[in-house]
């Protein structure tokens, strides 16, 4: 464990100053695509104009002997591709496999300066997040470059769950926790094969209401993800970074995508993975707050006024806390408005009906 007078220390002599606070451009959807796929990759420059993170995948997905392949596609595209605004992430392969270090070295060396946040999986413990600060500093100062990539941690290990605390706190560098549910179940030795979501074996059940124990008795499927993303959600917010729902994989069931992303964000998550161009438009709508919803909070804080004392709106008492919950919703729209007119538009469209 560093000292705490040492943490924002750079790492390698002619490495970039870490950051004090990360920072927190939108990202309501981090989309993957396999960078060697020639048919996803010729979709990005369309898809970086309706995305808020690009995640070129090296990890699973990618077939072994597609993995130099992946690599080297995504190193051609973030020199050819102008993305805007939209932020450039990679997921490289885990810590113990065969392609991870040569993954680090060329994608810092050859594109350092276009990406953002590098994605760690199977992150097992705060050793891992050491492992590869100490070793991005050491590529970062050979670059020359002058600002610092950001790390992101999957949690799909056991362990990684049992220590989420102290990963979300190992560097200065991380940016934020995803949870992984795939490898998660398989290493919870969980019994679903399922990506993500519920499983209509995992339920509660009303109590019985006469002899037959079959008879009139409803049953409601439960979350299985409940526990794990709010530990991550806690431990993000406890440390100064961002909370992710990861895959959500039955593509075509866009109706309970919907619902996972929705349980997500209400628990305090700010985004998802998208896997298929289908599931950017249900993430953009989930992780942004409704017209609604903004339309209330923003009304709220101007009713609080120093932000102190209580009032009744509509028969609520609004009073110090509930006004910083309304806060995380109207910043939080503030800032997604700043880029998007139509949203902005429609923000302030409900909000002159509430008032009217
Ligand atoms: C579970 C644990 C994890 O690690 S999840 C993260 C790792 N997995 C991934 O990254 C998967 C990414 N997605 C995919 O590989 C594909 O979407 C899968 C699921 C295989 C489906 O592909 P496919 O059968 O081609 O679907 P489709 O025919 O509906 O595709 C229509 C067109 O869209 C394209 N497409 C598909 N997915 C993406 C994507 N993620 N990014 C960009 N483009 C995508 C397809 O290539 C297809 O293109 P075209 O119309 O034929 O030109
Ligand atoms: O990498 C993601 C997962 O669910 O596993
Ligand atoms: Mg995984």
């Amino acid at each position: 464990m560093r000292s705490p007078k040492d943490f924002f220390a750079p790492l390698a002599v002619g490495a970039p100053e870490p950051l004090r606070q990360i920072p927190v451009p939108p990202s309501r959807m981090i989309h993957f695509f396999d960078p060697g796929n020639e048919k996803m990759a010729a979709k990005v420059p369309d898809l970086a104009k309706k995305v808020d993170v690009l995640l070129g995948n090296l990890e699973d997905a990618v077939r072994a002997d597609r993995k130099v392949a992946a690599r080297n596609g995504l190193v051609s595209i973030a020199k050819a591709t102008d993305l805007g605004k939209t932020q450039l992430w990679t997921r490289v392969n885990s810590l113990d496999s065969p392609w991870v270090l040569d993954d680090l070295i060329t994608l810092v060396t050859e594109i350092g300066d276009k990406l953002d946040v590098i994605m760690v999986p199977k992150v097992e413990g705060a050793q891992d997040i050491h492992y590869v600060d100490r070793l991005l500093a050491q590529l970062e100062a050979r670059a020359g470059l002058t600002k610092p990539l950001l790390v992101h941690a999957i949690l799909e290990t056991a362990s990684g769950v049992a220590n989420v605390e102290e990963i979300a706190g190992a560097s200065p560098r991380m940016q934020g926790i995803s949870l992984g549910p795939a490898d998660l179940a398989a290493s919870r030795r969980m019994k679903t094969t399922r990506v993500g979501g519920g499983h209509p074996g995992y339920l509660v059940r009303t109590d019985p209401v006469g002899e037959d124990l079959n008879e009139g008795r409803t049953t409601y499927q439960q979350d299985l993800w409940h526990y794990t993303v709010a530990r991550m959600v806690d431990a993000c917010a406890a440390n100064g970074i961002l909370p992710y729902y990861g895959p959500f994989g039955d593509i075509r069931d866009v109706v309970a995508c919907e619902d996972q992303f929705r349980n997500a964000f209400l628990l305090g998550c700010v985004g998802a993975w998208s896997l298929h161009p289908v599931q950017i438009d249900i993430a953009k709508k989930v992780f942004s707050p409704s017209p609604e919803d903004v339309a209330w909070a923003r009304r709220v804080i101007a009713a609080m006024g120093d932000g102190t004392g209580a009032v009744m709106i509509d028969g609520k008492m609004q009073d110090d806390a509930s006004v910083k919950q309304c806060r995380v919703v109207a910043e939080l729209a503030d800032a997604l408005a700043a880029d998007d007119p139509e949203l902005a538009a429609a923000y302030d469209a409900a909000g002159k009906e509430t008032s009217a």
